[in-house]
């Protein structure tokens, strides 16, 4: 088998604009666009080689700002893992070296281009995380206002009983703070967590604690929670990425630690009218989601309907003790 070439690509993005340059004739994949970057060399770490090859390539400074994700894919001669960081632009004008075009293009417009082939579910990763946090971080008063009041007492107990008194939680996708305002009201120790900083802002001022900003795709967190709530935030994990997000959580927990989390009712992705990504599932699905991972037992899955404005939703809701750890 051929070895994998490392290399770490950067997306610049202004102005709900992103940035792409065409690979010029003559190098591999000519004519392909593809984002900014170059072979991760051994002495560097992929945040210092995309600022090494963004300076070399287009005379430009910029400093990487976190890891959007990666893929491994194979051309017939090569097989390269694209290894994706947000990056902001500094300094410099943008010069062409390796490169005869370039452009800034809009979001929802990426999918036009002719991408090198490798790059195409790297651009699926990157909308879903932008148009979400972005969605969070636009409408986090209104979103706040609408789901703290929403009373969960008969869900809080089912999850509680499973844990010790003064059990360490994670909030996974904390929104509000309405859970972690009730569980510390009950004497648990909390960790917060949204991808938002305007919904962790508003968090932080319900619970008088400071809310960690970052999205569940990028937790290192290892061994540290005697549970994880997950309530209605996993939902807008991207299909290709659930598997990724469920093995952070279980390194998350520590042994025999109790994993909750709720999704919509239904079956693979959808989108709402505002533009949010959903990962529907029913109660089988979901069962065998988490079975196949290995290192969980579930405690129970159930579906529900609850009511929503002027209608009802159906929820699935999953319930997990881990048993080992995922390699
Ligand atoms: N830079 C970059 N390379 C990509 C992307 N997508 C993709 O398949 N590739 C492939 C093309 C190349 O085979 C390889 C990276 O090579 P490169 O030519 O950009 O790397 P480099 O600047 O370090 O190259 P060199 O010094 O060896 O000329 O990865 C992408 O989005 N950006």
């Amino acid at each position: 088998m051929l070895s994998i070439i490392n290399v770490a690509v950067g997306i610049i993005a202004k102005n709900n604009k992103v940035f792409a340059a065409r690979r010029k004739p003559g190098l591999h994949l000519a004519g392909f666009w593809e984002f900014p970057g170059g072979k991760i060399e051994q002495s560097e770490s992929p945040e210092q080689c995309l600022e090494r090859e963004l300076r070399e390539e287009f005379g430009i400074e910029t400093q990487v700002t976190h890891y959007i994700g990666e893929n491994i894919h194979s051309y017939n001669d090569k097989t390269v893992r694209l290894i994706a960081y947000q990056v902001e632009y500094l300094s410099g004008d943008f010069q062409l070296r390796d490169h005869d075009q370039m452009q800034w293009v809009a979001i929802p417009e990426l999918d036009s281009l002719v991408w090198a082939e490798a790059d195409i579910p790297l651009i699926s990763q990157f909308k879903s995380k932008v148009s979400l946090t972005r969605f969070y971080q636009k409408q986090a008063s209104s979103y706040a206002q609408e789901t703290t009041s929403v009373d969960l007492e008969p869900l809080y107990a089912r999850f509680l009983q499973h844990l010790k008194p003064n059990a360490h939680i994670l909030d996974l996708g904390c929104g509000s703070g309405r859970d972690s305002r009730y569980f510390l009201n009950h004497g648990f120790e909390i960790t917060a967590l949204d991808g938002s900083s305007e919904l962790a802002k508003i968090a932080e001022n319900l619970i008088k604690q400071k809310v960690l900003v970052a999205l569940y795709q990028d937790m290192l967190f290892d061994n540290e929670f005697d549970a994880i709530w997950a309530c209605a935030s996993l939902l807008h994990c991207p299909e290709d990425q659930i598997l990724s997000v469920l093995s952070r959580v279980n390194k998350a927990l520590k042994k025999d630690g109790v994993f909750y989390a709720s999704f919509k009712w239904g079956d693979g992705e959808s989108c709402d009218a505002l533009g949010r990504l959903f990962n529907n599932y029913n109660s089988e699905q979901l069962q065998a989601l988490v079975n196949g991972i290995g290192g969980f037992k579930v405690i129970e899955c159930w579906e529900e309907t609850k009511p929503l404005r002027d209608t009802t939703q159906k929820w699935v809701n999953i319930l997990v003790r881990k048993t080992g750890t995922k390699k």
